[in-house]
């Protein structure tokens, strides 16, 4: 599997270091051999070699110079995000940008241009999930081609696959989440007594908030994880930006001791419901009884209660944010790519 990098941030590399320590696990235990070819980043730089770059050198390059470009010896540099896609010889392109929460863009350029060109994509980008997910869908079956987007909502745990396959054959009625891994941690360290400011700042330095933190903090990025559940586990595809919104900005000291003191909590929540009118879905902050199992989950864990009419409720809790966690689940898409092409069934 020729890889290339769109976007090297924080999850990129993140990826890139699981790539290199699980090398030899992925080739004895799913017969996966991947090879980074090119990488692709507005400030840190273009680099490709079409047989194949050495991921500690470019993860130094990176860290240690601020640019792949320092990057020794490889074939070409300063190549742009879209000629890398169309032109190298990469068949899988980790799309690993920041998410747009208005246009999903450049992301929706990225995925289209690399199926058009017979390129599998696997992304963290909820943009293009929320807001192209049947007309991407489409162009890459058209094309022969992936799209795995496991880590759109919450990170490395497996919200999408579970109820799409584990949970099989029950009609899930309800989902409730708490969904971004930034805003829970500034609740869970406020109840602590730090500051908003400072548990934000903290949040940044952990590499869990969007490049713009208005995305976690006002709810918008929530308010994408929830479309992309309305459509692909519930089946309705609804308007992100006609999904009810409220994130928790206006959060105080004063509001979280006074719910301290009634032995509650505050939570950001998704709620997504089948009702008689089609799927109904917002997202606002909640005061939940201590013993509510949503109550519980700190910092930046997440976790997701589906109301299944078979199995009952189904409660999944993981990590909702973090480098390495969500270059995870880029690498469970990985695995399912090359298992897709080789018609494996994962037993
Ligand atoms: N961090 C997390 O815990 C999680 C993140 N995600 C999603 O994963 C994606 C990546 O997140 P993360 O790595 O933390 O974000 P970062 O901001 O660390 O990295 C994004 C990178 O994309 C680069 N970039 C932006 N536009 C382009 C472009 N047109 N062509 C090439 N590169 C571009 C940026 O370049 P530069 O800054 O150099 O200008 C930056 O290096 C985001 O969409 C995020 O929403 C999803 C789940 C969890
Ligand atoms: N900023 C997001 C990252 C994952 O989607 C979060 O904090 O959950």
């Amino acid at each position: 599997m020729n890889i290339a990098f769109i976007g090297f941030g924080g999850v990129g590399q993140g990826l890139a270091e699981i790539l290199e320590e699980k090398r030899d696990h992925l080739k004895t235990e799913y017969g996966l051999e991947t090879k980074v070819v090119a990488v692709s980043d507005v400030m840190k730089g273009a680099v490709y070699d079409p047989d194949g770059l050495s991921i500690p050198e470019l993860l130094r390059a990176v860290r240690e110079e601020g640019s792949v470009e320092e990057y020794p010896d490889a074939q070409s540099y300063g190549w742009d995000s879209l000629k890398t896609i169309q032109e190298s010889n990469a068949d899988l392109i980790v799309e690993v940008t920041f998410t747009d929460v208005k246009t999903g863009q450049p992301a929706i350029d990225h995925c289209e241009a690399a199926f058009k060109h017979g390129k599998s994509v696997v992304t963290t980008n909820k943009g293009p999930v929320a807001l192209k997910l049947d007309e991407l869908q489409t162009l890459a079956d058209e094309n022969d081609c992936f799209f795995g987007f496991e880590g759109t909502v919450m990170s490395g745990t497996p919200a999408l696959r579970l109820p799409k396959t584990t949970l099989m054959g029950n009609d899930i009625q309800e989902v409730v989440g708490i969904l971004n891994g930034t805003t829970n941690y500034i609740l869970t360290e406020m109840e602590q007594g730090m500051s908003f400011d400072q548990a934000l700042k903290q949040a940044q330095e952990y590499g869990y908030a969007e490049a713009d933190p208005t995305s976690d903090i006002e709810g918008y990025d929530v308010r994408y994880k929830t479309a992309i559940l309305s459509h692909y586990v519930m089946g309705e595809a609804i308007n992100a930006l006609e999904i009810s919104c409220e994130g928790i900005a206006d959060m105080t000291q004063e509001k979280i001791q006074e719910a301290k003191a009634e032995d509650k909590k505050w939570k950001l929540l998704a709620r997504i419901k089948k009702t008689d009118n089609g799927v109904r879905a917002y997202v606002a902050p909640e005061k939940l009884d201590i013993n509510h199992p949503l109550a519980g989950v700190k910092g930046a864990t997440n976790a997701i209660l589906y109301e299944c009419d078979l199995s009952g409720p189904i409660m999944l809790t993981g990590a909702g944010a973090g480098l390495k966690e969500t270059g995870f689940s880029l690498l469970i898409d990985m695995i399912h790519a090359h298992q897709a092409k080789k018609s494996i069934i994962v037993r």
